[in-house]
């Protein structure tokens, strides 16, 4: 932490310094008179302590001067006590703290500098966390998956981030990448700055969602009022993304729907509404259509929180993203338990698309991280590959894929069975070369 001490008086500017330079992580530099350190400003210190008594300047004109160049510089006033309404002045304008010139100089100088000392730390964590977290869900990088089916989905979020109030519905089975997409949308908007809070309604009794989502108020038992802001509130110019919003009752639909048509919402219990602006991103694994057309969802709920809707596709309608995503969360666990980097071997390849993935990308990442695991040699093999499901085998005709992918299909399932090209081609009736034309710049 770099100071700047501006005193004139020799008796401070010795107890200043020693105090300050008791602190081995700070910088001091000494100035007696204010055009000198206002020439050294540039070099952007942490804290200044401003004696209020300089020769040249009045500490007032120091203090605007440093506001003016950077608010951020933490000013404390040093100061006799006939400078106390200057000084008082000073710190309704900003000034970070006022110290009166006495012997109990040392100590508050010393606590002052440890508070600082405190907050520098905590803003740089802070930052340290935004930052991973902007990495993390950086919408150019977070999205894995080069199938056309992805890519439409991509293409949605990238509209619903640059309109960050409309609404955004999203469909698709468990593990299918539904919070991901949300949080990529909330963390690539101008809402970023402001909570992104979600809520799963199936996690919670249904008598208890509208509490929960809405908070309450309450007498307590001495009259006073007991009062839980909801969630809806904590997401209060941000975003609230609620899973499994098929699960909400009849009258938190009504209490929901409110909120969309007017901006306002009521505690539970409560009798004062309030104005509250939060983006609502559902979602839900069943088609929330066939609830209204049964009566069991409203109509008009229903068109405002459908927004942009996006339906993330299984993982099985696209097989083209497996590969991807495995070398992906390969890497990705790699880096983080900090194990060598290694590979997966071309039959281990060829045993995850023969898979039907059931629990989609979560469960290819949760196989391929226990691959890595169990993996010797720095390479993944064909018995490091293990399903936890019985959905093992390949219904070739559930997938969408061209006549060629369905023919590159069987052809490696039969070279997997026999081992040799020779042998697939005499099952097939077909001539080798059509084996090595299709597997064209493939690995056999
Ligand atoms: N396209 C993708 N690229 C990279 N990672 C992905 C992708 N899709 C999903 N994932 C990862 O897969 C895991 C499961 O995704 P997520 O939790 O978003 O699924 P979900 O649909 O919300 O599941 P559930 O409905 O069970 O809550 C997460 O670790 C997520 O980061």
């Amino acid at each position: 932490m770099k100071v700047f001490v501006v005193e004139d008086d020799p008796l401070f500017r010795k107890i200043i310094e020693r105090t300050l330079k008791s602190n081995e992580d700070v910088e001091v530099v000494m100035f007696s008179n204010g055009s000198d350190f206002l020439r050294q400003l540039a070099d952007l210190p942490d804290v200044v302590t401003l004696d209020l008594g300089l020769p040249d300047f009045s500490g007032e004109d120091v203090f605007n001067q440093i506001v003016r160049f950077n608010p951020n510089i933490r000013v404390i006033i040093i100061s006799g006590k006939d400078d106390i309404r200057t000084a008082v002045e000073l710190l309704k304008q900003g000034a970070y703290d006022y110290i009166t010139k006495d012997e109990s100089t040392r100590g508050r100088l010393q606590k002052a500098i440890d508070n600082i000392f405190s907050q520098l730390n905590l803003q740089k964590e802070l930052s340290f966390f935004k930052n991973q977290v902007a990495q993390k869900y950086d919408y150019q990088h977070a999205i894995i998956g080069e199938s056309k089916a992805i890519k439409e989905v991509s293409a949605l979020v990238d509209k619903a981030l640059k309109i960050p109030n409309i609404n955004v519905s999203i469909r698709g089975e468990a593990g299918t990448g539904k919070e991901l997409m949300a949080k990529i949308i909330h963390y690539n908007s101008n809402r970023r700055e402001r909570p992104f809070v979600s809520l799963n309604l199936t996690t919670l009794p249904p008598d208890m969602i509208e509490g929960e989502l809405f908070g309450y108020e309450q007498a307590g038992i001495n009259g006073n009022v007991v009062m839980r802001p909801g969630k809806i509130e904590e997401a209060n110019e941000g975003t609230i993304y609620l899973e499994e919003i098929q699960e909400m009752g009849e009258e938190v639909q009504l209490r929901l729907l409110n909120l969309l048509q007017h901006g306002f919402m009521q505690r539970v219990g409560g009798t004062k509404k309030f104005q509250v602006n939060v983006r609502v991103i559902s979602a839900s694994c069943v088609d929330l259509s066939e609830m209204v057309r049964e009566q069991t969802f409203r109509e008009d709920l229903y068109f405002r929180l459908m927004g942009l809707p996006v339906v993330l596709p299984s993982l099985k309608e696209r097989q083209k993203d497996i590969l991807l995503l495995a070398d992906y969360f390969l890497k990705q666990f790699c880096h983080q338990n900090g194990i060598s980097e290694r590979e997966i071997a071309s039959k281990a390849r060829r045993k995850l698309l023969s898979y039907s993935f059931p629990g989609n990308v979560r469960e290819l990442k949760a196989i391929i991280e226990l691959a890595a695991v169990l993996s010797n040699n720095g390479k993944i093999e064909e018995e490091d590959i293990v399903f936890n499901s019985v959905n093992e085998v390949p219904d070739i005709l559930t997938e969408e894929m061209t006549l060629r992918e369905y023919n590159e299909k069987i052809i490696r399932y039969y070279l997997d069975k026999y081992g040799n090209v020779m042998k697939v081609a005499e099952k097939l009736e077909i001539g080798k070369s059509t084996i090595y034309n299709l597997l064209k710049d493939k690995e056999l």
